[in-house]
């Protein structure tokens, strides 16, 4: 049946292949890993093709001011990407298998896409909930045990100077900076020490952290901003993975 085929640069992307991604370890406590290669190319133009027309300016649940306040700590657009898709479905897979199989996938969000233009950002914030009745009840599977950010449009080096991105790197205040050269490529080593880690927008590759403290309670070292785009546009993905399941309606096909 010719209809059951998505062309995805020629390939047949109901086969999900995962690509050979590479682990690094950034910090042990908390445990943070940076992730080389973790969504492909063809995943990502999907990822673009299919959020498009989407994107509206995203909520920041755990704020409780007004409409316009919340403009101030998150000037990003986002949108949630829709769970039934064969794509999506590959990269969950992933994200399930890199956290040990023993999640099962009604623990995931709906994969939200974030986008910035030049001058916006994300202030700094956890990813767990603070307002656990609220945002982290029995329904919407408790809180956020761990958080994967990736990297979907990162214009680099093969792009023209007016495209490629400048600024727009993912800081970590409280974790100590890895000291090896090679880390360079990934982290921005020209970063005072005070100012933690701050991990550069590189295409394809994804930092993951846990959220949560062995007791349940959030660690407050993995507080975290996206800092302003300077030039260029950046997009970002987010898989949460829940404490427990979601409620079908919320994770269901979006
Ligand atoms: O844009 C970034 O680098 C981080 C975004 C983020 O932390 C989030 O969407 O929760
Ligand atoms: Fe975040």
């Amino acid at each position: 049946d010719p209809n059951k085929q998505i062309p995805l640069g020629g390939k047949d992307v109901s086969l999900c292949e995962h690509p050979d991604y590479k682990v690094h370890i950034v910090s042990r406590s908390p445990l943070v890993m940076y992730i080389e290669n973790f969504i492909t190319g063809e995943e990502r133009a999907h990822l673009r093709e299919i959020t498009k027309d989407t994107f509206a300016h995203s909520e920041v649940t755990s704020s409780a001011g007004a409409g316009n306040a919340l403009h101030r700590v998150r000037t990003s657009q986002s949108t949630r990407v829709d769970s039934g898709d064969p794509v999506v479905r590959c990269i969950e897979d992933r994200a399930l298998a890199f956290q040990g199989f023993d999640v099962s996938r009604d623990h995931l969000e709906p994969l939200q896409l974030v986008k910035y233009a030049p001058g916006e950002h994300y202030h700094y914030h956890t990813d767990w909930f603070t307002d656990v009745p609220r945002h982290a009840n029995a329904a919407l599977g408790g809180n956020r045990i761990s958080s994967f950010f990736a990297y979907i449009t990162a214009p680099g080096n093969n792009t023209k100077d007016e495209d490629r991105i400048t600024g727009g790197g993912t800081n970590f205040p409280l974790l100590r900076a890895p000291h090896d050269p090679r880390w360079c490529q990934w982290i921005d080593c020209d970063e005072e020490w005070e100012e933690g880690v701050s991990f550069r927008p590189v295409e394809g590759n994804a930092v993951y952290w846990e959220n949560l403290l062995e007791n349940g309670m959030g660690d407050q070292r993995v507080l975290h901003a996206g800092l302003p785009v300077i030039t260029g546009s950046k997009i970002g993905m987010n898989i949460w993975t829940r404490q427990g399941p979601l409620d079908q309606g919320i994770r269901g096909s979006v």
